[in-house]
């Protein structure tokens, strides 16, 4: 019996509660991903400290808590309730849209051709530089509320359109300043090495990065004024090369970043070895990963974010999803959120993940929670609805959880609310009507 204790949440007798995953487990691969924990006729409470109490059969826990008080109940009859969505990967500071870059593109320009041509990243560099910070935190504010929306409840978000200290540590104050003023769980990455910046060659940006920018990372981590959790690099010819690619991100693992870089996106780079060696949580992109490359990436526990939009968009090979799954790769999916791909909905992600990168439903799912959890280093707290942790929570106004994928394009008909540590911070009251036709 839980006794007369007050708690922030009950979510009463939910159609489908979708654990994703009930024994603690970090990460799901291919067999684990095959069948997700599904409870039907369910509960779940969430405590006032904004943890999960609380797991079970309606009846149950109705008994168990018959003597309890809620701040809010809520009935979720007819209705599916899972964890939170967690993006991977999301580029959502900058100042300059590109849509005249998407016309060229349409009109057959390739995405490199338009970065050596001083646009691309180039352009958005220009424009984010010139931005005021508060600029920057407005529009950046206003991206992430259309993710919680979509239903991140938990999202990384890089730096990276700076490239000079000064620019990368604008950037990195507004997401210090959302992680502690926003509902929104954030995990921060640092990418100054996103582009070669005008001026200099690969190699003095690399020495720029690691004897200037990385300490200056340390100083402010020491101080308490912003706090990084992990350090990127884009390894791409005629980007960062695999050595300087190497030299940076083991240097950002020395001041205590955790390793989530872009690799084997437009050419074979053997990002994933490099990554494998070095111990990195994350490898982003792989289109054009090697076979070896899969097999090392399984064996060292290194997540591979797949990133359905921008192959979508650029019209690339699609990542080999389902060879990585088989050979025991960690997959995960990311929004990919840039001014290059203009998509802040994990559920359409979850879609194009399914139809172009041949996954299940339910490895998408996996993939969009515990796996981009793991991916972040916080599978021990969020991604699945388990005991103890965070209270993220999405509801959606279906009977089976699945239309959240199957719908795409739909979300905001289906998606009912979204709950940050057993707090709504998103209620849609028109989806009732909306989603059942
Ligand atoms: N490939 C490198 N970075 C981004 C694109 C950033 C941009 O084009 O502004 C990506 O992950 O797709
Ligand atoms: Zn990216």
């Amino acid at each position: 019996m839980a006794g007369r204790q007050r708690h922030r949440l009950l979510l009463e007798n939910a159609e489908q509660l979708v654990l994703v995953c009930g024994r603690r487990e970090p990460y799901l691969r291919r067999d684990g991903a095959a069948s997700l924990g599904v409870l039907r006729a369910a509960s779940l409470v969430v405590g006032l400290d904004g943890c999960i109490k609380a797991v079970g059969r309606a009846d149950v826990i109705r008994n168990q808590f018959s003597e309890a008080t809620f701040e809010r109940i809520i009935d979720c009859s007819g209705k599916c309730v899972l964890p939170g969505l967690v993006d991977a990967h999301t580029h959502p500071v900058w100042a300059g849209d590109r849509v005249h870059e998407f016309a060229m593109k349409l009109a057959g320009a390739s995405y490199m051709e338009i970065h050596q041509a001083g646009g691309g990243i180039h352009f958005t560099v220009e424009h984010t530089r010139k931005a005021t910070e508060e600029e920057l935190f407005t529009s950046f504010q206003h991206r992430l509320e259309r993710m919680l929306r979509a239903g991140s409840t938990l999202v990384e978000c890089k730096s990276g359109y700076g490239l000079n200290l000064e620019t990368e540590l604008k950037m990195l104050r507004v997401i210090e300043r959302a992680k502690k003023s926003m509902d929104i769980g954030i995990s921060s990455t640092y990418c100054g090495a996103h582009a070669v910046p005008k001026g200099k060659t690969a190699a003095e940006a690399t020495d720029d990065i690691i004897n200037n920018h990385l300490p200056k990372l340390k100083e402010l981590k020491l101080s308490g004024e912003i706090h990084v959790n992990n350090i990127d690099v884009f390894c791409e010819k005629g980007v960062f090369d695999l050595e300087s690619t190497r030299r940076i991100l083991q240097a950002g693992k020395d001041i205590g970043l955790q390793i989530n870089f872009h690799g084997d996106e437009l050419h074979p780079m053997k990002s994933a070895e490099l990554g494998a060696e070095l111990g990195a949580r994350a490898i982003s992109h792989l289109e054009e990963v090697t076979d070896e490359g899969i097999v090392a990436m399984a064996r060292a526990k290194c997540a591979a974010v797949l990133l359905p939009t921008t192959a979508y968009m650029l019209r690339l090979k699609q990542p080999q999803a389902r060879k990585m799954l088989e050979e025991g790769v960690i997959v995960a999916l990311g929004s990919d959120f840039n001014p290059n791909a203009y998509c802040f909905s994990m559920p359409m992600v979850m879609h194009l993940a399914c139809v172009n990168m041949k996954m299940s439903m339910n490895e998408a799912l996996a993939a969009a929670t515990i796996n981009a959890a793991y991916a972040l280093g916080k599978s021990d707290t969020h991604g699945s609805l388990e005991v103890g942790k965070q209270g993220d929570l999405l509801i959606i106004n279906s009977s089976r959880w699945e239309h959240l994928i199957y719908q795409f394009g739909g979300h905001e008909a289906l998606i009912n609310y979204v709950i940050v540590k057993g707090k709504v911070v998103y209620e849609n009251e028109r989806c009732e009507t909306m989603s059942s036709y």
